[in-house]
């Protein structure tokens, strides 16, 4: 696991106490190419990544300053293919059809059968290659709902792929998990009840929740909109999201790390305040031990409660939550 740290536009102030910061862990989380790895990368390295790379892991480090408050940010992106193996299960079963003729040539016929073999770790990282040989045989679209279809329904722990085992490893101990969907594909929202939400009640019930909009730049894209109008679909909107959010008791905020550095830096802003809220609320409770299920050590940090007040005021000046 890499660990990048970046401080660059997050100076001290000067005669602060650098042991006076505080520390925060956030987990990121949505469905595969939502766009996490863009957000975090362009928060923490102030640059976006111009390929995509499917995530396993990755760790960065960043740190925030509000309200001469120094921040000390552990934040985790994780993958978000969860639901690969039961997709390629399905397109084993009931549509071999769809790549008949396949001799072991055709490499999505390989794919498959690395799936019946049981290599479910290796195969979702050719998830994404299965689908673009499904297009060719169906149609973009078709693959796509093919492949997603109503798994998320079905979907339950005991068959899910080589992620959904790793992913749990990065929730413990955190203060927020981040919950990403792609504004320009209208099923990665539904994946926050169909998947996020249960998965963080399961691993941290007590974790506070953000839902990002992300790709907000795609919302007026001519491209996006020509694609998902021709399967009667139209971009995620402001409502739609903000109605999710309410569902999951969680703020909502939209960001585009492709256009504008400063949404994303938002979204950090408001989860570094609810991370803080957290702890000060689990101080009032008395350091109770209403820990999560695997959460074994939750530490007491007193010197949250004491700036929690304060970056209230600052959240309310510079980001527009729910
Ligand atoms: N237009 C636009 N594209 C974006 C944005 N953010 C990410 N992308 C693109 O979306 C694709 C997926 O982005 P990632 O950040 O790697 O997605 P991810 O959620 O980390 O994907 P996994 O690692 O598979 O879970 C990449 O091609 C990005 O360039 C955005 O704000 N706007």
């Amino acid at each position: 696991m890499k660990e990048r740290r970046s401080i660059q536009k997050l100076s001290l102030q000067p005669g602060m106490d650098p042991s006076q910061s505080l520390k925060c862990k956030i987990v990121v989380v949505g469905d595969s190419q939502c766009g996490k790895t863009a957000l975090l990368h362009v928060f923490a390295k102030d640059c976006f990544p111009e390929n995509y790379v499917p995530t396993v892991f990755e760790n960065y480090t960043a740190s925030f300053e509000i309200d001469k408050q120094r921040i000390e940010l552990s934040l985790w992106d994780t993958s978000g293919y969860w639901y690969v193996s039961r997709a390629c299960a399905r397109i084993t079963q009931e549509r071999s059809d769809l790549l008949s003729g396949g001799t072991g040539k055709c490499p999505a016929d390989r794919c498959l059968r690395w799936a019946s073999a049981g290599r479910t770790a290796r195969l979702a990282l050719t998830f994404g290659y299965v689908v673009s040989c499904l297009c060719q045989a169906v149609g973009f679209q078709s693959a796509v709902h093919y492949c997603l279809g109503d798994l998320g329904l079905h979907a339950s722990h005991s068959c899910s792929p080589y992620y959904d085992n790793v992913r749990p490893l990065s929730y413990p101990d955190s203060d927020a998990v981040i919950i990403c969907f792609d504004i320009s594909r209208p099923e990665t929202l539904d994946s926050v009840l169909k998947k996020w939400k249960g998965e963080i009640q399961e691993f941290c019930p007590n974790t506070k929740m953000l839902l990002v909009g992300c790709k907000s730049d795609l919302r007026t894209d001519l491209t996006t909109l020509v694609e998902l109008s021709n399967h009667r679909q139209t971009p995620v909107s402001y409502d739609q999201g903000s109605a999710m959010a309410k569902q999951i008791s969680a703020p909502y905020i939209e960001c585009s790390a492709v256009q504008s550095e400063n949404s994303v830096r938002d979204i950090f802003h408001v989860a570094t305040l609810a991370c803080v809220n957290k702890n000060n609320k689990n101080i009032k409770r008395n350091k109770s031990a209403r820990s999560t299920k695997r959460i074994s050590h939750m530490p007491s940090r007193p010197d949250l409660a004491a700036v929690s007040t304060d970056l209230r005021k600052d959240k309310a000046k510079s980001c527009t939550v729910m």
